[in-house]
């Protein structure tokens, strides 16, 4: 059975972290190959910047140029890249609360086509946290960010150890961040 992502009524306010960015900057690109965010011509290449929200939470407003090799039906976004850039926008926002987090569940509603050469602009917000669990919802606009909504979406996070990535990820990649071998065969032993 399906795990609700309803915020649970004893969930904590998820402020963002002192040390993260502040209201207004753009967030850094978190890997020079990611598919959400770095400048490489197969990804999905979104801004980031962090925003306000009346009750405190952490908020990430994310832009995304809708290009042609990412069409699904003719002339319209792949469904699939509406789901990967909510990934990288709920991703992004909880790493401004807690690091490291993985998606453990993410749902997409689709509500409106999103055509080819416009620009979609999205948002996400920690709706509450509760132990290693982040709970958080999105919204996608068309055009502008208070563009029709093309798209929602709600995704539960969780909390990792670094050891999720020491184990799990492909050695040279870890490497080419500093992890040593020795770091990795000692996480796998
Ligand atoms: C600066 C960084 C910016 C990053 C932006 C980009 C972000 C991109 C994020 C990603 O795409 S991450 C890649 C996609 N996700 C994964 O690869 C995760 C794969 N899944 C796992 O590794 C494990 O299933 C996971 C770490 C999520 C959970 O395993 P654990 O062993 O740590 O948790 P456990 O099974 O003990 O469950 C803990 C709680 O979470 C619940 N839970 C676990 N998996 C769940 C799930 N899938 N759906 C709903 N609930 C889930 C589980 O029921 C339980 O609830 P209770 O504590 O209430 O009993």
């Amino acid at each position: 059975m399906a795990v609700s992502l309803d915020l649970p009524a004893d969930a904590a306010l998820a402020e963002r972290h002192e040390k993260a960015p502040a209201v207004g900057e753009r967030l850094p690109v978190h890997s020079a190959v990611c598919f959400g965010c770095a400048d490489i011509p197969h990804g999905l290449r979104l801004a980031s910047w962090v925003a306000d929200d009346e009750a405190g939470a952490a908020v990430v407003t994310s832009r995304m140029e809708l290009r042609p090799d990412q069409q699904g039906a003719p002339g319209l976004l792949h469904g699939g890249l509406l789901t990967s850039a909510f990934d990288e926008v709920l991703g992004s926002v909880v790493a401004l609360v807690t690091r490291p987090c993985v998606t453990a569940r993410l749902e997409t509603d689709f509500r409106r086509p999103m055509p080819i050469g416009r620009t979609l602009w999205l948002r996400g917000r920690v709706d509450g946290r509760r132990g290693r669990k982040l709970y958080v919802s999105g919204t996608a606009h068309l055009d502008d960010e208070h563009g029709p909504v093309v798209g929602t979406a709600k995704a539960l996070f969780l909390k990792v150890e670094m050891e999720h990535f020491l184990k799990n990820s492909r050695p040279e990649d870890l490497e080419a961040l500093g992890v040593s071998p020795e770091q990795i065969r000692a996480a796998r032993s």
